[in-house]
């Protein structure tokens, strides 16, 4: 089985009737999301808040039902993606764009579940390059800024032009190969004028749900 399918369709055992869930954004969640369609349809109750317009056209296609967030003061339990986990769940999010509200409704979310495949899991982070979503004004003088954190930024970029995110923003692909000190540098980017949001997620993740050749295994955050 498709070992992304697998951590995803595991994850559905952590959904309780009358939860209200974030959605997370990704091929991975892709597969949670096409699960609760199907529990929806049989009965379950339970409310969506989505992290991108992807989800959120995916949700309303499956008729799961969604909530606004201005509507929405905590959420029960997050189930997202992510594209590096470290050995202290530690995360890199971002690679589809949707880092900006993944990490808003993580901020209100009592617990993230995070699903990947086995090859998103490292010991440090930083080869996969770190989505920084940048306002579009300045974009150039931000990316001056950020490499003086020891990165090479990287406009993300489609066959029209720059990337778009949900936020009307850019995003700067930042290649570090090793980040030493993720809780130190989401502070020092976000300080950054220009930058929104980083694809950073520390503290914020409790469990990872791992989907290998061998099965799926868990990793929990040490309390
Ligand atoms: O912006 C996208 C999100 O952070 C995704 O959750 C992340 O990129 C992982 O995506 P995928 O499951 O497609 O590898």
């Amino acid at each position: 089985m498709d070992k992304k399918k697998l951590a995803a369709e595991h994850a559905v055992a952590s959904i309780e009737e009358g939860m209200v869930l974030g959605l997370g954004t990704g091929s991975t969640v892709y597969w949670m999301i096409q699960k609760l369609g199907e529990l929806v349809k049989e009965g379950l109750n339970i409310k969506g808040v989505p992290t991108s317009q992807e989800t959120e056209a995916l949700a309303l296609k499956l008729g799961i039902p969604l909530l606004q967030l201005a509507d929405v003061h905590e959420i029960d339990l997050t189930i997202d993606g992510a594209d590096e986990v470290s050995a202290n769940l530690e995360l890199i999010k971002g690679g589809g764009g949707a880092l900006f509200r993944e990490k808003m409704i993580a901020s209100i979310s009592r617990r993230l579940l995070i699903v990947v495949d086995d090859s998103k899991v490292v010991t440090t982070l930083g080869k996969f390059p770190l989505p920084v979503e940048v306002v579009p004004f300045g974009w150039e003088l931000t990316s001056r800024k950020l490499s003086r954190f020891g990165c090479k930024p990287v406009l993300r970029t489609t066959a029209k032009g720059p990337f778009i995110t949900d936020n009307g923003n850019y995003i700067l692909d930042c290649h570090f190969d090793t980040i030493h000190n993720p809780e130190e540098l989401n502070e020092h980017l976000n300080l950054t004028i220009g930058v929104v949001e980083n694809g950073l997620f520390v503290n914020m993740a409790n469990t990872i749900i791992v989907g290998s050749n061998e099965g799926v295994y868990t990793k929990k955050k040490s309390m």
